[in-house]
Parts: C-alpha cells; structure tokens; sequence
C-alpha cells in the first residue's frame, strides 16, 4: 500500500491496465489459490461477480466495454482455504456467437450484421423483424428471492446457479411487468423485497419511468416474480426522449429518481434499429438545455410527488451512494460528472486499451467527476421564495424556491480530484442503506482506469486508500463483521489484477476501518474487468 494522498495521480506508463480488457476462457472446474495473509475466520461465502469475458467473437471485435460476453466469477472461501471459477453465461447472445462465429446479438456498442451467408430476402427480413434486445447480463448479479440472476439493463434476466455458476433460464420480465428493461441496481428492504426503475414505453408513445416491487420469498414457494408489480409511475420530463437510467435512490418512506440529460432518441432507437449497423450507443443523445431534475414519491401509499420540481445544474449519474431522510429534507448522495457529454463515450475499448498518454488525453475531454450531496425538502411555503430552505446545520448544500415554482438545488461536495472518480460505491447495505450513515467505499478511477480503493467518510470529507503498484483492483464490496458495533466494523472484498506478478490476480481482503490487507488469495489467471457483484454467505 502507498500513496497517501487520494489526489496524488499515479502513473501507468507500462500499460498494464489493457490485460483486464483481454479475452479468456472458461474453467472447467475451480483454481486452488494462494492465501498469505489471516482471513478472518467468520468469512465464509462467495464472492460472485459479473463483467465482460469475451471481447471479439471469431474474427469481430466488440467495440464498446459494455459489450463483452457475459463472464460470471466466483471466489469461495471456506475455512481459510479460497478457489476461484468462472464461467460464461449461456445467454442466447453467447450461444448464437459460438454457433456462428459472429456477433449476432446487437450489443450495447456493437451492432450484428445479418448472416452473409443467408440469401437476400432472408436477410431483408432479418433486418425488419424488429429489435432483438441482447440478454448479455454483464453488469450484475442478484438474489430474487431464493434465486439468483445476472443482469443488464434489459428485459431479459438470467437465473443461474451459484455453486456451480451453470446458466439455468432465460427470464423475461415483460412477462410479468410493463417495464422495458430495469436497471442493474435494485433496492432491497430488510424483508427481502426488490425494487426497482425502468423505462416504460406506454400506448400512443407515452414514456415515464415505473419503479417496480418483487415482493420477497413466498410461504408457498412460488416464484416471487409471478406477485410482482409497478407501484409508481414518475413521469418524463421530454416526450419522446426518456432519460439514461443506472440506479435509484430509496429512505425509509420515499423514492429518489434523478432524471438526467443524457437521453434516449426514441424515434431514432425505434425507426433506425433495423438498420444496418445501428446499436444502443447510436440512440443516445446529451440535452445541453434541461439541465438535471430530482423526482419524488412516497413508498406508502406509493404516490408521486408532482408539486415539487426539483431542478439542478447538467450531470451525468450513473451510480447513487445512498439517501436518507432528516428533518425533514431528502439528503442524497451520488456519484456524478459534471456536464450532458455522456460518460459512456469515452468508455471503448479502443481508449480503455491504448496507451496511458492517449487513455490521458480522451479523458481531458470527458465530464469531470464529483462526489455531491443534495438536499431536497419536503415542506416548501410559496413565502419562502428566494431563500435557502435547507436548515440542516452539517451541509452546504442549498434548495431555493423560484418563483416559477421549481426548486433550484446547489450540491455540497464531498469528494472532488481532476479526472480521478470515486465510482462504483458501497456502503453498509444491511445497516445503513436509507439511513443517516458516514461511510462510502469506491473504485478509484484515475482517467477511467481503475487503481486504488477509497473510503470516503462523507461527513467529514476524509479519505483513506489501499494501492499498490501496476495494480487494477475491483469495486470494493463491503461485508459487516457478524455481531458488529460500529458501522466500518467489517471487510472489503476486491478483485485485483497485477500482470506482471507470478499469480496476475488475487482476491484481495482489506480491514474496512483502517483500509489495510488482511489476506488475499492469489490465482494463477488473468480475471478481466468486473463492474459488479454481490457475496452470498455461507448457509449452514
Ligand atoms: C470496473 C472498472 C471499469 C473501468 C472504467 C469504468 C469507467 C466508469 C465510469 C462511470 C461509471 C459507469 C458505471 C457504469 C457501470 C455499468 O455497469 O454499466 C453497464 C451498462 C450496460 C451494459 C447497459 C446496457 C443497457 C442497455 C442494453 C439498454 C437498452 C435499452 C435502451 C438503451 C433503450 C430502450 C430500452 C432498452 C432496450 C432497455
Ligand atoms: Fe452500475
């Protein structure tokens, strides 16, 4: 570990950083590891996680990070001694590549390309079918009840198994719920509920986002997802143009969308679809004009607030840190980057991969990151026009009432470094998800790429950071020690990719509080690139 300083920017002139954008394959069964290091002996379960494993299918490459074929990784730990497996999904996406030898599925930033081989009619009516949404669940995995999924951001969900990583079904949530797809970052309740938000493209073109409910395990042992339902509707601040949804915000009583102007063109993703070589990245679009709005609804009875319009400067947010209520006020903490230029531009694999200069120059053009906190309040008095509202005595942040009736809100910063984002945060879930809390974990990312672990006290702004050399870590999953007082009380969980190191990849355990190693599990592979994931303990 070194670097004391969270702003000192590391360098990475031997460009490690391209292995973890690399194709792999599969395992057959698992790899033993080399611990050093005292895991802590309550430690026992799997870490499971979700990333891109397949870059290029045959001689055709993927363009974009979020392309990749679906890879899901395991490290389980039992009784000090630690094995790691993956395994591709069996996503139709996959299946068809492998058949065919080509992309075949349209992915987020790569389009597929009929079949050279099929004749012209075939082909013209391949390309007016209609959209074959891709069901490459990348980005997640998640409990639904007694099961697990991995997820995109689609309609399609996968149920795999998580011992033995095997795909089992292809789930389609259009079947159960009006949502055009739901994001990979559900909210659970302490009952086992899952909530969610998605897009809705209605009847006559209405668009609006539905936060949707899975209610938890049934008596019955019926599948949860047969009970589960739209408990709100937020409406779209543009007609034809829905915003860019990644994740949500929920306290104890209300929901929090942020509807950002980064759009979807909708007339363009449902018209030029079906034409040769479109994908998802060409149906975005950045509104320079309508700046960013806060969306409020209660959860019981679930109602939209509509007399409130909360209204900021432009940014993109794809992760929400956490949000409780105090006094009154909605404090809300996110991981944003300043600006409508959608983040997701400067993320293909051809910048990932090139040279530290050049992934160093694509990234002075890009939104600058910024960790902020927002207030919204609850009661607002036409007399309190033109003042701050917000009265809480620990924050700068301010909400002043216009006399349009919208509410403009100023952020407080809680983190700021020049092109080094803190993303893909954890907290305390369990204890702390809704509630007032101080401690956030986050993937540093400097330029994009990923090289040090956070911890961000976000009540007196202090940092603390874990980082080594030519080291690509993993965002960090944060698991309390069982019977624990104190909220830090627990361990961080976090893949690390060190290519040049004898074993190039190594589960690494951190002591939460103090941010130093406690163990890591060192396996003789290259893992490429997770973005999310989830650990299931140990059932006895
Ligand atoms: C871990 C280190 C990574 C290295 C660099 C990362 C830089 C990150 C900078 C910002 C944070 C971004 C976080 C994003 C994380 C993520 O996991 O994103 C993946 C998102 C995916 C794959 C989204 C797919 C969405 C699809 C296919 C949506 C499809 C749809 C539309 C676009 C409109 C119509 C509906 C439909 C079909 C759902
Ligand atoms: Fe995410």
């Amino acid at each position: 570990m070194f670097s004391p300083n969270v702003n000192h920017i590391v360098e990475h002139p031997a460009a490690g950083y391209r292995k973890i954008f690399e194709t792999v394959e599969e395992l057959n069964e698992p790899l033993p590891t080399e611990v050093t290091g005292v895991l802590p002996s309550w430690l026992s379960g799997s870490l499971l996680r979700m990333g891109p494993g397949l870059f290029e299918v045959g001689a055709e490459p993927f363009h974009h990070l979020f392309d990749g074929q679906a890879l899901i990784h395991k490290f389980d730990l039992r009784e000090g001694h630690v094995t790691y497996h993956r395994r591709y999904i069996r996503s139709d996406a996959y299946v068809r590549a492998m058949a065919e030898k080509r992309v075949v599925i349209t992915e987020f930033g790569t389009a597929a390309y009929p079949d050279p081989c099929k004749n012209i009619f075939s082909r013209f009516f391949t390309y007016f079918q209609g959209i074959e949404v891709t069901d490459n669940c990348l980005v997640n995995i998640y409990p639904i009840g007694e099961d697990f999924y991995a997820v995109t951001e689609t309609n399609f969900i996968t149920k795999v198994d998580p011992d033995s990583l095997e795909t089992l079904k292809k789930v389609d949530l259009c079947d159960y719920l009006s949502v055009n797809g739901v994001t990979a970052h559900p909210h659970t309740d302490a009952d086992g509920s899952v909530y969610n938000i998605g897009n809705c493209f209605g009847k006559n073109m209405s668009l609006a986002y539905n936060i949707i409910k899975i209610p938890p395990p049934q008596k019955d042992g019926s599948d949860p997802l047969k009970r589960s339902e739209v408990v709100v509707q937020l409406p779209s601040s543009e007609r034809f143009k829905p915003s860019y949804v990644h994740s949500f915000g929920m306290t104890e009583n209300h929901f929090v969308f942020v509807e950002q102007p980064v759009k979807i063109n909708l007339l363009k993703f449902l018209s030029s679809w079906s034409l040769r070589g479109t994908n998802y990245m060409d149906c975005f679009e950045s509104n320079e004009y309508i700046g960013t709005w806060f969306h409020v609804a209660t959860r019981d009875p679930a109602a939209y607030l509509s007399s409130h319009k909360f209204r900021t400067s432009a940014f993109n947010v794809f992760h929400h840190i956490n949000a409780y209520e105090d006094q009154g006020f909605i404090v809300v903490d996110l991981c944003t980057w300043k600006g409508s230029d959608f983040v997701y531009n400067y993320l293909y694999l051809a910048n990932m991969r090139a040279e530290w200069d050049k992934v160093k120059e694509s990234a002075m053009r890009a939104p600058q990151p910024e960790v902020r906190r927002y207030v919204l309040p609850l009661d607002i008095y036409r007399e309190e026009q033109g003042k701050n509202l917000v009265s809480l005595s620990y924050t700068t942040a301010t909400a002043v009432l216009r006399s349009d009736g919208t509410v403009w809100l100023e952020p407080e910063v809680l983190f700021s470094g020049p092109r080094q984002a803190f993303e893909f945060p954890q907290i305390n879930y369990s204890r702390c998800s809704g509630k007032n809390y101080r401690y956030v974990y986050g993937l540093g990312l400097n330029h994009f790429i990923p090289d040090r672990i956070v911890k961000l006290n976000v009540r007196t702004k202090d940092t603390r950071l874990w980082q080594e050399e030519d080291s690509y870590p993993s965002e960090p999953l944060f698991i309390p020690t069982p019977e624990a007082i104190d909220e830090d009380d627990g361990v961080l969980l976090s893949i690390v990719v060190k290519p040049g190191a004898e074993r190039p990849s190594f589960l690494l355990v951190l002591d939460a509080r103090q941010m130093t190693e406690l163990a890591r599990a060192s396996v003789n592979t290259i893992i490429p690139v997770t973005l999310h994931g989830t650990y299931k303990p140990r059932t006895p």
